[in-house]
């Protein structure tokens, strides 16, 4: 059996073309849809990712104002940076790029986060809300691979669900949305006691840990559902999610790409949720 491939950049530009339209109507009203991405120190990864955000913003049509500043700014200053930004009517979404400089608290820098603004979803109000069912904003991580299983029109209800990983930005929030979709969600970690026997049951694998081939073919169900979120770097300098893909997608029957795959989807919801930010704001 060889699977089909999730198209993580085709389906990321048919939500970008409509979240496109939306921006369009809304400007026509007079908002100026708004994300503010601050970005503190230099670490080189970060810089490519917000400079992805930045592009994806203007093609898309919303205004992206980017802030930098250097590893040295101290964190009473990027806080009084995003009580400023949380109060100024102009900014729909506020993205802290992570991760800061190790003298930070990336708890409390998130925390002074408006849960209005909180466009990435981390924030705990934004996290009690999925948990419970409230509306908020979705981390857009989990939330672009929930768009991805609907997109192959996948009913969720009654299947074992596994997720590998249990991080408050990807796993956990990951976990509560499957269980929202009536899935029976299994959640594993490093603690996890012989991972092969678990993910054998599933009926879908999301695998969020950062660890090249976490999940081998001989520890999947034919005919499973496999989401990779991993981004790892291979000794070539190229990308590679945690499932041994090459493997893998002889036993599914739905696999994601890295790249290509969970990646563009993130970047897609994140511009999915600061339109509605802006929107909410304009009501
Ligand atoms: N494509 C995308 O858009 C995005 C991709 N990523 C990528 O996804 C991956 C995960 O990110 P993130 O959640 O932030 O990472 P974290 O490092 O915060 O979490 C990793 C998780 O994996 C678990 N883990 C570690 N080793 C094992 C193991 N041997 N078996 C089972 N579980 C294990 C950890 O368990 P424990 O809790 O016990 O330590 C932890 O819960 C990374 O590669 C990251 O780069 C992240 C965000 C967006
Ligand atoms: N506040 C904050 N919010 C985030 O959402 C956030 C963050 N900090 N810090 C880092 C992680 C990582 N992350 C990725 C998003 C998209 C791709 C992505 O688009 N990847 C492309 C490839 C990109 C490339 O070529 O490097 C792909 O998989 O096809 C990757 C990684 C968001 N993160």
């Amino acid at each position: 059996m060889t699977a089909q491939l999730i198209d993580g950049n085709a389906l990321s530009r048919k939500i970008r073309a409509d979240v496109s339209g939306r921006i369009a109507a809304l400007k026509a009203s007079g908002v100026e849809p708004t994300l503010a991405i601050v970005l503190v120190g230099d670490d080189p990864a970060s810089q490519v990712y917000v400079k992805h955000k930045v592009n994806d913003s203007s093609e898309t049509g919303l205004t992206a104002n980017l802030e930098r500043y250097p590893a040295s700014m101290t964190e009473a200053d990027l806080l009084a940076r995003i009580h400023a930004l949380n109060e100024d009517p102009k900014v729909h979404g506020i993205l802290v790029q992570l991760p800061l400089p190790p003298h930070m608290d990336s708890h409390r820098v998130i925390e002074a986060i408006s849960p209005a603004k909180d466009v990435d979803g981390f924030h705990v109000a934004s996290a009690g809300a999925l948990m419970v069912g409230q509306p908020g904003f979705w981390p857009c991580t989990p939330h672009g691979c929930m768009k991805m299983l609907e997109s192959i029109g996948y009913d969720l209800r009654g299947k074992h669900a596994v997720v590998i990983g249990r991080s408050n930005i990807v796993g956990k929030p990951m976990a509560m949305m499957l269980l929202a979709k009536n899935a029976t969600v299994t959640i594993c970690h490093s603690a996890t006691k012989d991972l092969g026997a678990i993910t054998r049951q599933a009926d879908v694998v999301v695998a969020a840990v950062g660890r090249r081939n976490i999940l081998t073919a001989d520890m999947v169900k034919p005919g499973a559902v496999i989401i990779d979120v991993g981004m790892n770097r291979k000794e070539d300098g190229k990308l590679a999610g945690d499932v041994d893909f090459d493997g893998v997608k002889d036993v599914a029957s739905w696999i994601t790409p890295v790249p290509g795959g969970v990646g563009p989807m993130t970047r897609a919801m994140l511009l999915a949720n600061t339109l509605e930010a802006a929107e909410r704001a304009a009501r």
